[in-house]
């Protein structure tokens, strides 16, 4: 039977990039997905805002909701200090087991750990099965309407603190419209927007940054 796409990527960088070196995995997707086959990664427009952000709060602890094949995931704990984790979430076995394979790959297992469920189950299993205390970063990617009710999710389980930054792609493309609304009317949050593109075209979006005010 047919391949799917995230094996196609998955062979892409299995066939262009060096074991162990992240930068590599995150050129050979990005060229794969420029010119044979578009996917729904981050990107290398909206990669450098999202590295600016991570670099700028070197989190202990992070959360991504939305793997997929694990290009921001990659792209989040290359630049992470060490002894910190990130923990992504995804709730489709296929993309997770790609996910594995190419964070292997990348050499950043150790950095890492994917949960396999949907966000609303695994957010409130964080602090008792976890053993998380809270995030400094949380990077949104996964389906749109569930930007906003997981993190009201994340304020009710106390996985936010004072200075947590909230990360969110796709705000314009495909639209966050009541997260936005959320995040920009709230006195819980101080927000900013980065204009750039959607990945590998030349379409507005953009990354949303909400700062936690407690
Ligand atoms: C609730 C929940 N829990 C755990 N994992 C979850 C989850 N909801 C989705 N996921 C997982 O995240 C991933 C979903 C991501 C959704 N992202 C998108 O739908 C998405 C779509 C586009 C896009 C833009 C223009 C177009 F014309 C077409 C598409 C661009 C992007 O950057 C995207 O992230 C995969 C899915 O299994
Ligand atoms: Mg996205």
């Amino acid at each position: 039977t047919r391949s799917t796409r995230p094996q196609r990527i998955l062979k892409a960088v299995q066939n262009n990039a060096t074991r162990g070196d992240a930068e590599s995995v995150i050129a050979a997707i990005d060229n794969f997905c420029r010119k044979k086959e578009w996917a729904m990664n981050v990107g290398d427009d909206k990669g450098p805002i999202l590295d600016s952000v991570v670099s700028e709060v070197s989190p202990s602890f992070a959360l991504e909701l939305g793997t997929y094949c694990g290009y921001s995931t990659i792209r989040i704990a290359r630049l992470l200090p060490p002894g910190s984790r990130l923990l992504t979430l995804e709730f489709n076995p296929d993309y997770a087991a790609i996910a594995h394979q190419i964070i292997a790959w990348a050499g950043l297992q150790d950095k890492v750990e994917l949960l396999e469920g949907p966000s609303r189950d695994l957010i409130p299993q964080m602090k008792e099965r976890f053993g998380i205390k809270s995030f400094d970063f949380v990077f949104l990617d996964h389906w749109k309407e569930f930007y906003l009710p997981d993190t009201k999710l994340l304020e009710e389980c106390g996985l936010l603190r004072k200075g947590t930054v909230l990360l969110a792609d796709n705000v314009i493309c495909p639209g966050t419209p009541k997260y936005l609304e959320y995040v920009r009317n709230s006195p819980c949050y101080e927000s900013c927007y980065f204009k750039s593109h959607l990945e590998y075209t030349k379409v507005e979006d953009g990354l949303e940054k909400s700062v936690f005010l407690g």
